[in-house]
Protein backbone atom coordinates (compact mmCIF):
# COMPACT_ATOMS: atom_id res chain seq x y z
CA UNK A 1 0.00 0.00 0.00
CA UNK A 2 1.74 3.42 -1.13
CA UNK A 3 1.96 5.78 2.01
CA UNK A 4 1.53 9.68 1.86
CA UNK A 5 1.72 12.67 4.31
CA UNK A 6 -1.42 14.54 3.95
CA UNK A 7 -0.40 18.54 4.79
CA UNK A 8 -3.53 20.78 6.15
CA UNK A 9 -2.53 24.38 5.13
CA UNK A 10 -5.04 26.71 7.14
CA UNK A 11 -4.58 30.02 5.04
CA UNK A 12 -6.35 33.24 5.92
CA UNK A 13 -8.98 32.62 2.94
CA UNK A 14 -9.37 29.34 2.87
CA UNK A 15 -8.67 25.79 4.48
CA UNK A 16 -6.67 23.13 1.81
CA UNK A 17 -5.67 19.43 2.68
CA UNK A 18 -3.04 17.67 0.16
CA UNK A 19 -1.39 14.66 0.18
CA UNK A 20 2.24 14.72 -0.96
CA UNK A 21 4.08 10.72 -1.59
CA UNK A 22 7.98 10.08 -0.96
CA UNK A 23 8.98 11.92 -3.82
CA UNK A 24 7.42 15.07 -3.05
CA UNK A 25 4.67 14.88 -5.30
CA UNK A 26 1.19 16.34 -5.03
CA UNK A 27 -1.23 13.51 -5.12
CA UNK A 28 -4.17 14.90 -4.43
CA UNK A 29 -5.76 18.49 -3.30
CA UNK A 30 -8.91 19.85 -1.46
CA UNK A 31 -10.09 23.39 -0.89
CA UNK A 32 -13.12 25.22 0.58
CA UNK A 33 -13.19 29.11 1.47
CA UNK A 34 -14.75 29.94 4.38
CA UNK A 35 -16.47 33.48 5.22
CA UNK A 36 -14.34 36.27 6.38
CA UNK A 37 -16.23 38.77 8.82
CA UNK A 38 -15.15 42.83 8.78
CA UNK A 39 -17.41 43.87 12.08
CA UNK A 40 -16.25 47.36 11.96
CA UNK A 41 -13.74 49.27 9.79
CA UNK A 42 -9.90 47.63 10.76
CA UNK A 43 -11.30 44.81 12.00
CA UNK A 44 -11.51 41.09 10.44
CA UNK A 45 -12.77 38.14 11.87
CA UNK A 46 -13.17 34.67 11.77
CA UNK A 47 -15.36 31.75 12.98
CA UNK A 48 -13.04 29.00 14.32
CA UNK A 49 -16.15 26.40 13.71
CA UNK A 50 -15.55 27.44 9.85
CA UNK A 51 -12.05 27.22 10.28
CA UNK A 52 -12.35 23.80 11.66
CA UNK A 53 -15.17 22.69 9.60
CA UNK A 54 -13.33 23.89 6.40
CA UNK A 55 -10.24 21.91 7.13
CA UNK A 56 -11.65 18.70 8.46
CA UNK A 57 -14.17 18.64 5.20
CA UNK A 58 -11.32 18.98 2.70
CA UNK A 59 -9.09 16.62 4.49
CA UNK A 60 -12.30 14.08 4.33
CA UNK A 61 -12.34 15.15 0.97
CA UNK A 62 -9.50 14.67 -0.38
CA UNK A 63 -9.00 10.55 1.19
CA UNK A 64 -12.55 9.80 -0.54
CA UNK A 65 -11.33 11.37 -3.97
CA UNK A 66 -8.46 9.92 -3.65
CA UNK A 67 -9.48 6.37 -2.53
CA UNK A 68 -7.09 6.80 0.16
CA UNK A 69 -7.42 4.31 3.50
CA UNK A 70 -6.71 6.74 6.43
CA UNK A 71 -4.29 3.74 7.04
CA UNK A 72 -1.89 4.77 4.15
CA UNK A 73 -1.39 8.38 5.84
CA UNK A 74 1.93 7.94 7.94
CA UNK A 75 1.32 11.77 9.51
CA UNK A 76 -0.72 14.63 9.42
CA UNK A 77 1.66 17.97 8.95
CA UNK A 78 0.10 21.17 9.65
CA UNK A 79 0.38 24.72 8.45
CA UNK A 80 -1.48 27.69 9.34
CA UNK A 81 -2.24 30.82 9.25
CA UNK A 82 -0.16 32.46 12.02
CA UNK A 83 -0.96 35.17 14.70
CA UNK A 84 -4.81 34.51 14.67
CA UNK A 85 -5.75 34.52 18.02
CA UNK A 86 -8.74 31.87 19.31
CA UNK A 87 -9.37 31.31 22.82
CA UNK A 88 -11.78 28.27 23.92
CA UNK A 89 -13.26 26.88 27.22
CA UNK A 90 -10.89 23.49 28.37
CA UNK A 91 -14.30 21.88 29.83
CA UNK A 92 -16.54 22.24 26.53
CA UNK A 93 -14.19 22.94 23.77
CA UNK A 94 -16.70 25.97 22.50
CA UNK A 95 -14.60 29.13 21.70
CA UNK A 96 -15.08 32.03 23.77
CA UNK A 97 -15.34 34.53 20.45
CA UNK A 98 -14.58 34.78 17.35
CA UNK A 99 -10.91 34.15 16.22
CA UNK A 100 -9.29 37.92 16.05
CA UNK A 101 -7.46 37.45 12.69
CA UNK A 102 -3.94 38.84 11.95
CA UNK A 103 -4.98 41.34 9.62
CA UNK A 104 -7.26 42.85 12.53
CA UNK A 105 -6.12 46.55 13.39
CA UNK A 106 -8.68 46.78 16.68
CA UNK A 107 -5.32 46.71 18.85
CA UNK A 108 -3.34 49.63 17.34
CA UNK A 109 -4.06 52.06 20.20
CA UNK A 110 -2.92 49.85 23.05
CA UNK A 111 0.07 49.30 21.23
CA UNK A 112 0.48 52.81 20.80
CA UNK A 113 0.15 53.34 24.80
CA UNK A 114 2.81 50.83 24.99
CA UNK A 115 5.06 52.65 22.51
CA UNK A 116 4.46 55.89 24.34
CA UNK A 117 5.25 54.02 27.27
CA UNK A 118 9.12 53.03 26.01
CA UNK A 119 7.90 49.12 26.06
CA UNK A 120 8.64 48.81 22.19
CA UNK A 121 12.30 48.46 22.13
CA UNK A 122 11.95 45.47 25.07
CA UNK A 123 9.74 43.80 23.08
CA UNK A 124 11.46 43.77 19.97
CA UNK A 125 14.86 42.38 21.84
CA UNK A 126 13.02 39.55 23.22
CA UNK A 127 10.61 38.18 20.53
CA UNK A 128 12.51 39.72 17.28
CA UNK A 129 8.76 41.19 16.76
CA UNK A 130 7.87 44.97 15.92
CA UNK A 131 5.38 46.33 18.08
CA UNK A 132 1.80 46.13 16.16
CA UNK A 133 -1.13 44.88 16.36
CA UNK A 134 -0.75 41.84 13.44
CA UNK A 135 0.55 39.96 16.72
CA UNK A 136 -1.31 37.78 19.03
CA UNK A 137 -0.16 39.32 22.45
CA UNK A 138 -2.56 42.19 22.01
CA UNK A 139 -5.25 40.66 20.55
CA UNK A 140 -5.37 37.90 23.63
CA UNK A 141 -5.66 40.84 26.06
CA UNK A 142 -8.16 42.67 24.26
CA UNK A 143 -10.00 39.41 24.23
CA UNK A 144 -9.74 38.75 27.84
CA UNK A 145 -10.33 42.04 28.71
CA UNK A 146 -13.87 42.76 26.74
CA UNK A 147 -15.06 38.84 26.46
CA UNK A 148 -17.36 39.17 29.54
CA UNK A 149 -16.21 36.62 32.36
CA UNK A 150 -13.00 35.93 30.16
CA UNK A 151 -10.34 37.08 32.22
CA UNK A 152 -11.46 35.77 35.54
CA UNK A 153 -12.03 32.56 33.83
CA UNK A 154 -8.74 32.79 32.49
CA UNK A 155 -6.68 33.04 35.64
CA UNK A 156 -8.61 29.82 36.91
CA UNK A 157 -7.41 27.90 33.95
CA UNK A 158 -10.85 27.45 32.63
CA UNK A 159 -9.74 29.19 29.13
CA UNK A 160 -7.09 28.16 26.30
CA UNK A 161 -5.49 30.51 24.35
CA UNK A 162 -3.84 29.18 20.94
CA UNK A 163 -2.86 30.31 17.58
CA UNK A 164 -4.71 28.39 14.28
CA UNK A 165 -2.25 25.50 14.98
CA UNK A 166 -3.22 24.75 18.46
CA UNK A 167 -6.52 25.05 17.56
CA UNK A 168 -6.52 22.72 14.67
CA UNK A 169 -4.21 20.17 17.01
CA UNK A 170 -6.97 20.47 19.88
CA UNK A 171 -10.14 19.65 17.83
CA UNK A 172 -7.67 16.94 16.15
CA UNK A 173 -6.37 15.08 19.19
CA UNK A 174 -7.75 16.84 22.38
CA UNK A 175 -3.89 18.00 22.93
CA UNK A 176 -3.29 21.65 23.91
CA UNK A 177 0.11 22.43 21.87
CA UNK A 178 1.35 25.15 19.91
CA UNK A 179 5.65 24.65 17.81
CA UNK A 180 7.30 27.34 18.45
CA UNK A 181 7.39 29.16 14.83
CA UNK A 182 3.99 29.87 15.90
CA UNK A 183 4.45 30.69 19.60
CA UNK A 184 7.61 32.88 17.77
CA UNK A 185 4.38 35.02 16.43
CA UNK A 186 2.61 35.63 19.64
CA UNK A 187 4.60 38.33 20.89
CA UNK A 188 5.02 36.87 24.26
CA UNK A 189 7.87 33.71 23.34
CA UNK A 190 11.58 34.62 23.89
CA UNK A 191 12.82 33.46 20.64
CA UNK A 192 16.76 33.69 22.46
CA UNK A 193 15.77 31.09 25.27
CA UNK A 194 13.07 28.96 23.59
CA UNK A 195 10.13 29.70 26.01
CA UNK A 196 7.38 32.07 27.16
CA UNK A 197 8.68 34.94 28.32
CA UNK A 198 7.38 36.48 32.14
CA UNK A 199 8.20 39.83 31.38
CA UNK A 200 6.12 40.20 28.38
CA UNK A 201 3.03 38.08 29.71
CA UNK A 202 2.96 40.24 32.42
CA UNK A 203 3.27 43.56 30.20
CA UNK A 204 0.26 42.57 28.09
CA UNK A 205 -1.78 40.74 31.32
CA UNK A 206 -1.77 37.35 30.18
CA UNK A 207 -1.95 34.89 32.72
CA UNK A 208 0.00 31.81 32.13
CA UNK A 209 -2.77 29.15 32.51
CA UNK A 210 -4.33 29.57 29.20
CA UNK A 211 -0.96 29.23 27.01
CA UNK A 212 -0.17 25.96 24.79
CA UNK A 213 3.16 23.80 25.67
CA UNK A 214 5.43 24.28 22.98
CA UNK A 215 6.37 21.69 20.76
CA UNK A 216 9.05 21.10 18.17
CA UNK A 217 7.97 21.86 14.37
CA UNK A 218 8.94 17.96 13.72
CA UNK A 219 7.91 15.52 16.52
CA UNK A 220 4.57 13.39 17.37
CA UNK A 221 2.26 15.21 19.14
CA UNK A 222 -1.02 13.30 19.22
CA UNK A 223 -3.10 11.09 17.58
CA UNK A 224 -6.25 12.26 15.61
CA UNK A 225 -9.16 11.13 17.08
CA UNK A 226 -9.79 7.87 15.19
CA UNK A 227 -13.50 8.75 15.09
CA UNK A 228 -12.10 11.78 12.27
CA UNK A 229 -10.27 9.83 9.72
CA UNK A 230 -11.28 6.01 10.68
CA UNK A 231 -8.00 5.69 12.29
CA UNK A 232 -5.34 7.57 14.87
CA UNK A 233 -2.80 9.08 12.75
CA UNK A 234 0.24 10.91 14.40
CA UNK A 235 -0.21 14.38 14.16
CA UNK A 236 3.89 15.51 14.03
CA UNK A 237 4.34 18.43 12.17
CA UNK A 238 3.32 22.27 12.56
CA UNK A 239 4.97 25.27 11.40
CA UNK A 240 3.46 28.82 10.68
CA UNK A 241 2.33 28.81 6.95
CA UNK A 242 5.42 30.94 6.37
CA UNK A 243 7.99 29.41 7.82
CA UNK A 244 6.64 26.20 6.11
CA UNK A 245 6.97 27.36 2.82
CA UNK A 246 10.18 28.50 3.49
CA UNK A 247 11.45 24.88 4.82
CA UNK A 248 9.25 23.67 1.64
CA UNK A 249 11.22 25.76 -0.97
CA UNK A 250 14.05 23.89 0.91
CA UNK A 251 15.77 27.67 1.88
CA UNK A 252 17.72 25.62 4.19
CA UNK A 253 20.89 27.54 4.00
CA UNK A 254 21.95 30.83 5.27
CA UNK A 255 21.04 33.93 2.18
CA UNK A 256 18.19 31.51 1.20
CA UNK A 257 15.20 33.68 0.19
CA UNK A 258 11.67 32.78 -0.56
CA UNK A 259 8.42 35.44 -1.07
CA UNK A 260 4.99 33.74 -0.74
CA UNK A 261 1.68 35.86 -2.60
CA UNK A 262 -0.61 34.58 -0.77
CA UNK A 263 -3.48 37.06 0.58
CA UNK A 264 -0.23 38.83 2.23
CA UNK A 265 3.16 38.68 0.85
CA UNK A 266 5.72 37.37 2.99
CA UNK A 267 9.63 37.05 2.22
CA UNK A 268 11.96 35.57 4.25
CA UNK A 269 15.36 34.78 4.56
CA UNK A 270 17.63 32.27 6.11
CA UNK A 271 19.68 33.53 8.62
CA UNK A 272 21.00 29.97 10.43
CA UNK A 273 21.46 29.45 13.79
CA UNK A 274 21.47 32.77 15.55
CA UNK A 275 18.77 35.06 16.05
CA UNK A 276 20.04 38.25 13.97
CA UNK A 277 18.44 41.66 14.83
CA UNK A 278 16.95 43.71 12.20
CA UNK A 279 18.20 47.17 11.83
CA UNK A 280 15.55 48.26 9.17
CA UNK A 281 12.41 47.15 10.16
CA UNK A 282 11.71 43.26 9.73
CA UNK A 283 11.21 40.60 11.92
CA UNK A 284 13.42 38.25 13.45
CA UNK A 285 11.36 34.88 14.32
CA UNK A 286 12.09 31.40 14.35
CA UNK A 287 11.96 29.19 11.42
CA UNK A 288 11.51 25.84 12.74
CA UNK A 289 13.10 23.45 15.30
CA UNK A 290 14.45 20.02 14.72
CA UNK A 291 15.90 17.65 16.67
CA UNK A 292 17.06 20.28 19.27
CA UNK A 293 18.50 22.47 16.65
CA UNK A 294 16.94 25.65 16.03
CA UNK A 295 16.81 27.56 12.27
CA UNK A 296 16.27 31.39 12.29
CA UNK A 297 14.48 33.45 9.99
CA UNK A 298 14.27 37.46 8.58
CA UNK A 299 10.82 38.23 7.75
CA UNK A 300 9.28 41.01 5.90
CA UNK A 301 5.47 41.15 6.23
CA UNK A 302 3.16 42.99 3.93
CA UNK A 303 -0.31 42.79 4.61
CA UNK A 304 -2.30 43.25 1.28
CA UNK A 305 -0.93 40.78 -1.34
CA UNK A 306 -3.02 38.61 -3.50
CA UNK A 307 -6.16 39.89 -1.47
CA UNK A 308 -5.36 42.97 -3.43
CA UNK A 309 -6.62 40.88 -6.50
CA UNK A 310 -9.44 39.82 -4.43
CA UNK A 311 -10.50 43.49 -3.46
CA UNK A 312 -10.46 43.65 -7.47
CA UNK A 313 -13.22 41.02 -8.01
CA UNK A 314 -15.32 41.69 -4.60
CA UNK A 315 -14.84 45.10 -3.87
CA UNK A 316 -14.54 47.01 -7.15
CA UNK A 317 -16.57 43.89 -9.43
CA UNK A 318 -13.61 44.72 -12.57
CA UNK A 319 -12.91 41.03 -12.58
CA UNK A 320 -15.07 37.45 -11.97
CA UNK A 321 -11.84 35.49 -10.92
CA UNK A 322 -8.49 36.45 -9.42
CA UNK A 323 -6.99 34.61 -12.40
CA UNK A 324 -8.78 37.36 -15.20
CA UNK A 325 -6.53 40.11 -13.07
CA UNK A 326 -3.37 38.84 -15.56
CA UNK A 327 -5.02 39.13 -19.12
CA UNK A 328 -6.64 42.58 -18.04
CA UNK A 329 -2.98 43.95 -16.53
CA UNK A 330 -1.81 42.87 -19.92
CA UNK A 331 -4.41 44.67 -21.98
CA UNK A 332 -2.20 47.68 -21.34
CA UNK A 333 1.57 48.30 -21.75
CA UNK A 334 1.37 49.84 -18.22
CA UNK A 335 -0.46 51.58 -15.80
CA UNK A 336 -0.40 55.14 -17.63
CA UNK A 337 1.23 56.53 -14.42
CA UNK A 338 -1.18 55.46 -11.83
CA UNK A 339 -0.44 53.60 -8.73
CA UNK A 340 -2.23 51.72 -5.94
CA UNK A 341 -1.11 51.75 -2.55
CA UNK A 342 -3.27 48.41 -0.77
CA UNK A 343 -2.47 49.60 2.50
CA UNK A 344 -6.34 48.86 3.62
CA UNK A 345 -5.48 47.44 6.98
CA UNK A 346 -2.62 49.33 7.55
CA UNK A 347 1.08 49.18 6.07
CA UNK A 348 3.37 46.52 7.41
CA UNK A 349 6.83 45.95 7.21
CA UNK A 350 9.18 48.12 6.39
CA UNK A 351 6.80 50.92 7.29
CA UNK A 352 4.16 49.81 10.53
CA UNK A 353 1.87 52.21 9.83
CA UNK A 354 -1.78 51.13 11.15
CA UNK A 355 -3.27 54.59 10.38
CA UNK A 356 -2.00 54.10 6.49
CA UNK A 357 -4.71 53.12 4.19
CA UNK A 358 -5.08 52.57 0.90
CA UNK A 359 -4.96 55.26 -2.02
CA UNK A 360 -5.48 55.45 -5.78
CA UNK A 361 -2.73 58.00 -7.33
CA UNK A 362 -2.36 59.18 -10.78
CA UNK A 363 -5.83 59.06 -12.16
CA UNK A 364 -7.06 60.63 -15.27
CA UNK A 365 -9.46 60.69 -17.91
CA UNK A 366 -8.13 58.42 -19.88
CA UNK A 367 -7.84 55.93 -16.52
CA UNK A 368 -9.53 52.35 -16.97
CA UNK A 369 -10.27 49.58 -14.98
CA UNK A 370 -7.26 47.87 -17.15
CA UNK A 371 -4.98 50.67 -15.72
CA UNK A 372 -6.58 49.85 -12.01
CA UNK A 373 -5.67 45.99 -12.38
CA UNK A 374 -2.12 46.57 -13.39
CA UNK A 375 -1.69 49.30 -10.81
CA UNK A 376 -2.72 46.53 -8.32
CA UNK A 377 -0.54 43.91 -9.60
CA UNK A 378 2.14 46.41 -9.87
CA UNK A 379 1.79 47.61 -6.02
CA UNK A 380 2.03 43.84 -4.95
CA UNK A 381 5.43 43.83 -6.45
CA UNK A 382 6.48 47.44 -4.93
CA UNK A 383 5.76 46.17 -2.02
CA UNK A 384 7.75 43.02 -1.90
CA UNK A 385 10.82 44.57 -3.51
CA UNK A 386 10.74 47.42 -0.59
CA UNK A 387 11.13 44.14 1.71
CA UNK A 388 14.21 43.04 -0.50
CA UNK A 389 15.45 46.52 0.56
CA UNK A 390 15.62 46.04 3.66
CA UNK A 391 16.82 42.68 3.53
CA UNK A 392 19.63 43.78 1.15
CA UNK A 393 20.84 46.27 3.91
CA UNK A 394 20.27 43.79 7.31
CA UNK A 395 22.07 40.55 5.31
CA UNK A 396 25.93 40.20 5.18
CA UNK A 397 25.33 37.81 1.83
CA UNK A 398 23.87 40.04 -1.30
CA UNK A 399 20.60 38.02 -2.49
CA UNK A 400 21.12 36.34 -5.67
CA UNK A 401 17.34 34.87 -6.26
CA UNK A 402 13.43 34.71 -4.54
CA UNK A 403 11.79 31.45 -4.87
CA UNK A 404 8.16 32.60 -5.50
CA UNK A 405 4.51 30.68 -4.61
CA UNK A 406 1.56 31.37 -2.96
CA UNK A 407 -1.62 31.80 -5.58
CA UNK A 408 -0.31 35.00 -7.05
CA UNK A 409 2.99 33.36 -7.79
CA UNK A 410 0.99 31.76 -10.90
CA UNK A 411 0.89 35.03 -12.36
CA UNK A 412 3.27 35.64 -15.01
CA UNK A 413 2.91 39.24 -15.70
CA UNK A 414 3.59 39.92 -11.95
CA UNK A 415 6.25 37.57 -11.64
CA UNK A 416 8.31 39.59 -14.50
CA UNK A 417 7.64 42.67 -13.34
CA UNK A 418 8.91 41.52 -9.87
CA UNK A 419 12.24 40.17 -11.29
CA UNK A 420 12.57 43.65 -13.04
CA UNK A 421 11.86 45.62 -9.69
CA UNK A 422 14.16 43.45 -7.51
CA UNK A 423 16.88 42.96 -9.91
CA UNK A 424 17.63 39.28 -9.77
CA UNK A 425 15.94 36.38 -10.86
CA UNK A 426 12.59 35.08 -9.60
CA UNK A 427 12.31 31.36 -9.41
CA UNK A 428 9.32 29.64 -9.40
CA UNK A 429 9.25 25.83 -8.27
CA UNK A 430 7.35 22.95 -9.76
CA UNK A 431 5.24 22.21 -7.23
CA UNK A 432 3.76 25.45 -6.05
CA UNK A 433 2.00 24.51 -2.74
CA UNK A 434 5.04 24.61 -1.08
CA UNK A 435 3.37 25.83 2.44
CA UNK A 436 1.87 22.53 2.64
CA UNK A 437 4.72 21.00 1.13
CA UNK A 438 6.97 22.23 4.00
CA UNK A 439 4.61 20.59 6.74
CA UNK A 440 4.48 17.43 4.96
CA UNK A 441 8.15 17.64 5.14
CA UNK A 442 8.16 18.36 8.51
CA UNK A 443 5.74 15.53 9.21
CA UNK A 444 7.60 13.40 7.39
CA UNK A 445 10.95 14.09 8.52
CA UNK A 446 9.82 13.11 12.49
CA UNK A 447 8.37 9.65 11.07
CA UNK A 448 11.29 8.22 8.81
CA UNK A 449 9.40 8.88 5.70
CA UNK A 450 12.51 11.39 4.78
CA UNK A 451 15.89 10.91 6.67
CA UNK A 452 17.45 14.08 6.19
CA UNK A 453 16.90 17.78 5.09
CA UNK A 454 19.17 17.36 2.18
CA UNK A 455 17.03 14.50 0.23
CA UNK A 456 14.34 16.97 0.55
CA UNK A 457 16.43 19.87 -0.55
CA UNK A 458 17.39 17.28 -3.50
CA UNK A 459 13.19 17.33 -4.24
CA UNK A 460 13.04 21.37 -5.23
CA UNK A 461 12.77 21.61 -8.83
CA UNK A 462 12.44 25.15 -10.84
CA UNK A 463 9.42 24.95 -13.00
CA UNK A 464 10.01 28.95 -14.46
CA UNK A 465 12.81 31.90 -13.85
CA UNK A 466 12.07 35.45 -14.64
CA UNK A 467 15.14 36.89 -15.13
CA UNK A 468 15.16 40.97 -14.64
CA UNK A 469 14.50 42.91 -17.90
CA UNK A 470 14.86 46.44 -16.70
CA UNK A 471 17.20 49.05 -16.35
CA UNK A 472 18.76 50.50 -13.38
CA UNK A 473 17.78 53.94 -13.80
CA UNK A 474 14.05 52.89 -14.57
CA UNK A 475 13.87 50.61 -11.35
CA UNK A 476 14.97 53.31 -8.86
CA UNK A 477 12.61 56.10 -10.74
CA UNK A 478 9.59 53.51 -10.37
CA UNK A 479 10.94 52.73 -6.47
CA UNK A 480 11.17 56.65 -5.96
CA UNK A 481 7.30 57.18 -7.57
CA UNK A 482 6.39 54.36 -5.15
CA UNK A 483 7.89 55.66 -2.39
CA UNK A 484 6.05 58.77 -3.01
CA UNK A 485 2.55 57.34 -3.36
CA UNK A 486 3.40 55.40 0.15
CA UNK A 487 4.35 59.02 2.11
CA UNK A 488 0.79 60.34 0.96
CA UNK A 489 -0.96 57.49 2.36
CA UNK A 490 0.49 57.11 5.81
CA UNK A 491 -0.83 58.61 8.61
CA UNK A 492 -4.92 58.66 6.78
CA UNK A 493 -7.12 57.30 9.71
CA UNK A 494 -7.07 59.24 12.81
N1 LIG B 1 -3.66 34.55 -11.24
C1 LIG B 1 -3.64 35.31 -10.13
N2 LIG B 1 -3.12 36.56 -10.18
C2 LIG B 1 -3.06 37.33 -9.06
N3 LIG B 1 -3.51 36.94 -7.86
C3 LIG B 1 -4.03 35.70 -7.76
C4 LIG B 1 -4.12 34.83 -8.87
N4 LIG B 1 -4.68 33.66 -8.45
C5 LIG B 1 -4.91 33.81 -7.12
N5 LIG B 1 -4.53 35.03 -6.71
C6 LIG B 1 -4.61 35.59 -5.35
O1 LIG B 1 -3.90 34.72 -4.48
C7 LIG B 1 -4.51 34.70 -3.20
C8 LIG B 1 -4.69 33.27 -2.76
O2 LIG B 1 -3.45 32.71 -2.59
P1 LIG B 1 -3.24 31.60 -1.48
O3 LIG B 1 -1.79 31.24 -1.54
O4 LIG B 1 -4.24 30.55 -1.71
O5 LIG B 1 -3.60 32.48 -0.19
P2 LIG B 1 -3.85 32.15 1.36
O6 LIG B 1 -2.98 30.96 1.70
O7 LIG B 1 -3.43 33.42 2.02
O8 LIG B 1 -5.32 31.90 1.57
C9 LIG B 1 -5.84 35.40 -3.32
O9 LIG B 1 -5.74 36.62 -2.64
C10 LIG B 1 -6.02 35.62 -4.81
O10 LIG B 1 -6.63 36.86 -5.09
O1 LIG C 1 -2.90 33.13 4.91
P1 LIG C 1 -1.60 33.49 4.34
O2 LIG C 1 -0.97 32.35 3.62
O3 LIG C 1 -1.60 34.75 3.54
O4 LIG C 1 -0.60 33.76 5.58
C1 LIG C 1 -0.93 34.61 6.61
C2 LIG C 1 0.26 34.79 7.51
O5 LIG C 1 0.61 33.64 8.19
C3 LIG C 1 0.03 35.92 8.47
O6 LIG C 1 1.18 36.16 9.23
Amino acid sequence: MKKYILALDQGTTSSRAILFDREGQLCGCAAQEFPQHFPHPGWVEHDPLDIWNSQLAVARQVLREQHIDPHQILAIGIANQRETTVVWDRKTGVPVAPAIVWQDRRTAELCDALRADGKAKKITDISGLELDAYFSATKLKWLLDHVPGARQKAERGELAFGTVDSWLVYKLSGQHVTDVSNAARTMLFNIHLMRWDYDLLHLFGIPEAVLPQVVSSSEEVGHTHPGLFGAAIPVAGIAGDQQAATFGQACHRPGMVKNTYGTGCFMLMHLGRQPVASHNRLLTTVGWRIDGETDYLLEGSVFMGGATVQWLRDGLGIIQSSAEVEALAASVPDSDGVFMVPAFVGLGAPHWDAYARGALFGLSRGSTRAHIARAALEAIAYQSAELMTAMQKDAAIPLTEVRADGGAARNDLLMQFQADLLGVPVVRPRVTETTALGAAYLAGLAVGFWDTQEEIAAQWTCQRRFDPAMGSDQRAARMARWSQAIDRSRNWQS
